[in-house]
């Protein structure tokens, strides 16, 4: 049978190891066909390396007629993309979430999805248990919330950072809002709570709180939801983003794969 072909948007860390996998034989019905990013010098050593070929723009990536594009790249491709790829009729696997916190976006994209009956996979990324969040909000209303604890470093290109950040003795909270509000000033760093409210609650109904824990490494996720019936407390630590990454590659195992989880 012929091999699934497969698109890349972006080119850095997460999409690197997506490669490798397929490279490394996770993914043995996919055959990677084209790559883009931002820096087209930079699509042009990974596509060497991983022997397919760089695009300088989504049309050229799209002329190749992937079967899936996965993207590890930024909201703002998520926002620029989408409807492009699933109106080029392939489907698509999402880690910047954070593009679906603007609900006219959302419904725009999953009409666009459903008229070329093509699919958005929504990967776990650094989070997860989307499954019992989906179900527990299909039984009653619920509510529902992500803390975050971060280094104090790795908040010091945000809006987040104030004087004295990196100087911190004890946790401090530095934002509390909702998710919405969150990925509007954090946009590379919170796709996972998007993730999170469009599984429960809603971007505007899923409350945000990030504490800023000194010598902490890492991301720790605390996600807990109330219903009815069903309450549940997830924790969820990665000491570096690459589950993201791996996340996108069991999503394309689950794509092709008999058994559905
Ligand atoms: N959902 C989740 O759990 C997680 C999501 N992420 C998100 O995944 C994305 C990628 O992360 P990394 O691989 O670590 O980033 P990176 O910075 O190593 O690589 C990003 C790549 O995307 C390309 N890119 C960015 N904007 C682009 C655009 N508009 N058009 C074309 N190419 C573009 C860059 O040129 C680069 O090749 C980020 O948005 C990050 O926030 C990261 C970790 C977890
Ligand atoms: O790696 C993480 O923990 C989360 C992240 O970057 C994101 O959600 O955008």
């Amino acid at each position: 049978m012929d091999k699934l072909k497969l698109a890349l948007i972006g080119c850095g860390k997460l999409n690197e190891i997506v490669a490798k996998a397929l490279k490394d034989g996770y993914l043995p019905e996919y055959e990677l066909v084209a790559v883009m990013g931002k820096d087209y010098d930079r699509a042009k050593a990974f596509a060497e390396h991983h022997g397919c070929m760089p695009c300088a723009d989504i049309n050229e990536l799209m002329a190749f007629k992937p079967d899936f594009v996965a993207e590890a790249a930024s909201v703002k491709s998520i926002q620029d993309y989408s409807e492009t790829v699933l109106n080029g009729r392939s489907n698509l696997v999402v880690l910047s979430i954070g593009a679906f916190a603007d609900q006219e976006f959302y419904e725009r994209v999953k009409n666009t999805a459903a008229r070329n009956n093509r699919r958005v996979y929504i990967a776990s990324g650094a989070v997860g248990g989307f499954d019992i969040l989906r179900t527990a909000a299909l039984m009653s209303p619920i509510t529902a919330s992500i803390s975050a604890q971060k280094a104090p470093g790795s908040l010091y290109h945000s809006p987040l950072y104030k004087d004295g950040l990196l100087e911190i003795t004890k946790r401090e909270q530095v934002f509390t809002g909702t998710t919405k509000e969150a990925i509007a000033i954090l946009p590379t760093k919170v796709n996972v709570a998007v993730a999170i409210a469009l599984a429960s609650a809603g971007p505007e109904n899923t409350i945000m709180n990030i504490d800023a824990v000194p010598g902490f490494e890492g991301d720790e996720y605390k996600i807990e939801i109330q219903g009815e019936e069903i309450r549940t407390e997830l924790n969820i630590y990665s000491r570096t983003s690459k589950v993201a990454a791996w996340s996108v590659v069991a999503v394309l195992q689950n794509a092709v794969s008999p058994i559905v989880f």
